[in-house]
Formats: C-alpha cells, structure tokens, sequence
C-alpha cells in the first residue's frame, strides 16, 4: 500500500455507520480472495442478476447462506441455475461479530448471527445504483468487506436516493458497518478506480462482501 501522509482513521460516516480503513491485514485479504474463488464456482456461483424491470446489475454476485434475488431470499437460486445456495461458513460469522465489535466498541460474544454473504464481483465498468438492503427481516448492522481495486462508496440516509451523502472511498481491506439509524440508509458504488488494488493480491476489479442476518 501507499505510505500515507496521514493515516486513514476510522470514521463514523452517519449515524451508526462507520468505516474502518485497513481492517483486514493482507493474509486475511488473500484467504477471503482465495474463498470467492471457490464460491464463485457453479453450482450455485457468480450470475449476472436481473431485475424485475428487465435491467441487469452490472456486478455479478453470489449468496452464501440465503440467495438473494430481486426482491427477496430463498434457499435455493430461484433466478439462476436452481441449485441450493452454499452454505454460510462459520468463519465469515466469526468475522461479522469481530466487525462489529471493532466498529462499535462492542463485546463480539455477543453480537449477531449472522447467516448470509452477499458476494459481488466489479470489473471496470461495474456501479451499483443507490439503494437500501431491506429485504432483511432483522435490523442487525450490515458489514462490508473490500477486496482489490478501490471505489467510491456513496453512502446516504434513509429518506432518499438523493443528499445529503456522503462518498467514501473504500480500499481493499477496507470494513465499513452500518446499523442502527442508518441501517436503511441509500447506497451505492458510481464509480471504482480501475487497477488501483494492492498487485501482490491478484485480483483484477473489486470484490465486496456483505454480511447480513436474515432475521429467519
Ligand atoms: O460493493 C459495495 O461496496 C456495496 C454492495 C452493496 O451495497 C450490496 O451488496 O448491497
Ligand atoms: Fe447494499
């Protein structure tokens, strides 16, 4: 990484959403790059996603635990190959508690369960429009893992798509956290800067990962 005349700090960004700069150290960023590979594998792999008004969202994606479609959860990929969805390893709980605690200041013995991974992959010309995770039944804070090349993450509030945001920029090892009054807050990523990633990685693009609870 870039020596950095001042280090990034975490940041609460709104309230109950914070951005934790340099959260993952680069063993843990080349075990979870290595994990998507294999999670990205059919069956029940990376697709492109499609949207119900005949749109596609241009990063493709993979479920753990839950597969998520367009507007909703289910155990098997309903919108794709049909297979069931992969199983939500205990690690990656481990780590959303650990997340949490970090971002919080909180005890992680006692943090959520989380039970679904949300894996989407950018390559260059990949954005995520703005919107709100709410397709969940539980308000548990959702929790964001950065891989390779940097992006702006805009984040905002509740009400609207539209300001008062904020833009973020997320790097990888990156970990950003958001609950409470914003657990609803508008989201998305307009942009990610093209082979900005750390090269002993081997990743080209972006990849995120967001844990979740499915509240079921
Ligand atoms: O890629 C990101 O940083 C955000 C992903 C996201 O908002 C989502 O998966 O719902
Ligand atoms: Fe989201």
């Amino acid at each position: 990484m870039d020596a950095e005349l001042f280090p990034r700090a975490p940041c609460e960004i709104a309230p109950g959403a914070v951005h934790v700069p340099d959260w993952l150290d680069a063993r843990e960023q080349r075990e979870l790059l290595e994990a998507c590979r294999a999670w990205a594998r059919p069956p029940a792999g990376l697709r492109t996603v499609r949207t119900p008004g005949g749109g596609a969202m241009t990063a493709r994606q993979v479920c753990l635990g839950w597969h998520w479609y367009p507007y909703g959860y289910a155990r098997t990929v309903v919108d794709g190959d049909g297979a069931p969805v992969k199983p939500f390893p205990a690690r990656l709980g481990e780590l959303g508690r650990r997340a949490v605690a970090d971002a919080f200041g909180d005890d992680p013995a006692r943090g959520p369960a989380y039970d679904i991974a949300l894996v989407n992959f950018y390559d260059a010309d990949a954005r995520m429009g703005m919107h709100r995770d709410s397709d969940e039944k539980s308000q548990a804070p959702v929790v964001s893992l950065s891989l390779g090349d940097t992006c702006v993450f805009r984040f905002g509030n509740p009400g609207t798509r539209a300001r008062p945001y904020t833009d973020v920029e997320l790097r990888s090892g990156d970990l950003f956290v958001f609950g409470g009054p914003s657990r609803l807050a508008y989201h998305g990523v307009p942009r990610v800067h093209t082979g900005t990633g750390p090269p002993e990685l081997g990743l080209t693009g972006r990849l995120n990962i967001t844990l979740r609870v499915s509240g079921r």
